[in-house]
């Protein structure tokens, strides 16, 4: 039975902050210098308080590539066409893509999921190949007018949120985000001028590779997007149907879905901290699920980790997507839950506590 929006939205609690300080007092007590594991404890704690447990194991790890198509590509606004977006499908489903090598290296599986592109990908859906939850053959041309109806954003969002369930109930303890669609950096960059008021200048990069002229015609297509659609930063249901993206959508519905049920999410690069924002925007207790696995070199990306006030993994200068940064950063992850489960205390390793050490004020 698929969840509505409605009830997902009202089932999502804050981690509990008594988890919280119980994992911290084990962590403090681990037989090191204190803090010196550094943000690892931090990601220990999160993990102990998402999962309500002092074992919250985050072995079995699947990072989930969203895919669809973006009539505003129409304009100009990415260095590549189109159909490269299938293509890259094609590639993934056959194993050569960034994401399934990075993936692998990573004991991380792949889940592909058909949001909105623009061709008919029914044959890989036969194979079993992906997953699909179409909503349509693209979006319309943001620079026009909406990205697509309320209703559609709502669709797009509770398929999010049904793959998100489909995943935890085959035993998945820790979800990553990903996307494939070509011209998705403008509505990324567009969903963030409109939560935060910035300037679509100070937030738009060259995604796949623009050059300075091509980079000017994204600002002006972002700057008309808005002008002509006016979305409400405070109704995030607006944002993302006027100027947002199916994969995105797509996005936000399994980030819900995640916090919903209880499980780890790691957030990849630009287009996955869009979705972020805009499940932050329907649910903010979903923040605290949320990891943020790499600082994209997309300038954007940093407004939008301010704005949800994470603090990224890995700094690898990485502008890909896929969901390329969260498969790499979650072996951090995975390696953050075994420090709270497996080390030992000083009592337990039989090691010497620390002195003078009165009056240190710790991180
Ligand atoms: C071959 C290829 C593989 C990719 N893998 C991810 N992206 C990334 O680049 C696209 C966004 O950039 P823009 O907005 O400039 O089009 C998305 O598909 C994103 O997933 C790719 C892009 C290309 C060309
Ligand atoms: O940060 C990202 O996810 C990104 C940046 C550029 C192009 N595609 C994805």
């Amino acid at each position: 039975m698929q969840l509505s929006l409605e009830e997902v939205l009202t089932g999502i609690r804050p981690v509990e902050q008594a988890w919280r300080v119980k994992a911290r007092k084990r962590l403090d007590d681990l037989a090191i210098p204190r803090d010196s594991l550094g943000c690892l404890l931090d990601l220990a704690e999160q993990l102990a308080g998402i999962k309500e447990s002092m074992m919250p194991s985050v072995a079995k790890k699947m990072v989930v590539t969203m895919a669809g198509d973006h009539g505003v590509v129409a304009e100009g606004v990415s260095a590549f066409p189109q159909e490269v977006t299938p293509q890259m499908v094609n590639n993934i489903v056959a194993g050569g893509a960034a994401i399934n090598v990075l993936a692998e290296a990573a004991g991380v599986g792949v889940t592909i999921v058909d949001m909105g592109v623009a061709v008919d990908l029914s044959s890989l859906v036969e194979q079993k190949k992906i997953l699909s939850y179409k909503v349509a053959y693209g979006t319309q041309n943001i620079a026009k007018g909406p990205a697509m109806t309320r209703e559609q954003a709502v669709q797009a969002l509770e398929a999010g949120i049904e793959v998100a369930g489909l995943l935890m109930k085959s035993g998945i303890e820790l979800l990553g985000t990903g996307d494939m669609g070509i011209g998705n950096t403008t509505p990324s960059s567009a969903i963030l001028a409109a939560f935060s008021g910035r300037s679509p200048r100070q937030v738009t990069g060259r995604g796949t590779g623009l050059n300075d002229s091509a980079l000017e015609n994204k600002i002006k297509v972002i700057e008309k997007a808005i002008a002509i659609n006016k979305p409400d930063g405070k109704d995030a249901l607006d944002v993302l149907a006027k100027v947002g993206g199916f994969e995105i959508a797509g996005i936000a519905g399994l980030i819900l879905g995640a916090a919903y049920y209880r499980v780890p999410v790691v957030v990849d690069g630009l287009i996955s901290s869009a979705g972020a924002l805009v499940a932050k925007n329907l649910a903010p207790d979903t923040v605290d699920y949320m990891i943020a696995a790499h600082q994209s070199m997309e300038p954007g990306h940093q407004y939008m980790l301010e704005v949800l006030g994470l603090k990224p993994i890995l700094n690898l200068n990485l502008r890909l997507g896929e969901g390329t940064g969260a498969a790499l950063a979650m072996n951090i992850v995975e390696t953050a839950s075994r420090v709270i489960y497996k080390m030992l205390t000083f009592t337990d390793a039989g090691v010497t506590g620390p002195e003078n050490t009165e009056g240190m004020v710790h991180a």
